[in-house]
């Protein structure tokens, strides 16, 4: 199970995550509460393991856009939500980065198609929100060959029974491992990324 924790903002969430395994962390580079700047994310990404995925999290913006913030931050990843097209995908990789792509469960079938994206995301209707939806619902999408992550309200207590309903190949999580919105808890990041593994 490919697990990412994403919204982080301090080092000792960042050691946290990578201490207990994630595969990937993300930050958000858009207007949230847990915004970071580019700066901030460099330093935060000092003495990372070369083998964990560090992700820029973007909501509309532009797909050269996300490419110069992430370049700015250091990061090798870039996680776009919105309406995306392939073109948008190529742009990502031509700059030698990868693309998650995020989608909502309500998302029509041509978004659930494969746009060229490195991994797909299906998230709740608005992204780290902590909202829970109807994850078994997703395995009418006819994801199975596909690499991609569920999000959208885990947890460390439901993360090992929504993954086994939805069938997911991977989980993202932000709102699950706070203690309020954009704090980050560091005994539930580890109780998170302890409970993904265990599950698959
Ligand atoms: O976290 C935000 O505030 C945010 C803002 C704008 C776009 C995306 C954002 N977050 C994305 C994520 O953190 C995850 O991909 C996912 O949505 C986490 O959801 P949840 O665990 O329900 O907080």
């Amino acid at each position: 199970m490919f697990v990412k924790v994403c919204g982080l903002s301090t080092p000792e969430s960042v050691r946290a995550a990578v201490e207990s395994g994630a595969d990937a962390i993300g930050f958000v580079l858009t207007r949230s509460p847990r915004e970071v700047s580019p700066d901030q994310v460099r330093d935060l990404l000092t003495g990372i393991p070369a083998g964990v995925a560090a992700v820029g999290v973007f909501r509309d913006e532009a797909a050269a856009a996300a490419v110069d913030i992430a370049r700015a931050a250091g990061l090798g990843w870039v996680q776009l939500h919105g309406d995306r097209t392939p073109g948008d995908i190529r742009a990502v990789q031509d700059a030698g980065m990868k693309v998650i792509r995020a989608i909502t469960m309500s998302a029509g079938s041509e978004e659930f198609g494969n746009l060229g994206e490195d991994l797909l995301l299906i998230d709740a209707a608005v992204p780290g929100s902590g909202e829970a939806w109807d994850y078994a619902s997703v395995q009418a999408k006819g994801l199975e060959s596909r690499h991609w992550l569920l999000a959208g309200g885990l947890d460390p207590d439901n993360v090992a029974r929504a993954a086994g309903e939805a069938g997911a190949w991977g989980v993202d999580v932000s709102s699950g491992v706070e203690s309020s919105r954009g704090v980050k808890d560091l005994a539930r990041i580890r109780s998170f990324v302890s409970a993904a593994r265990l599950s698959g």
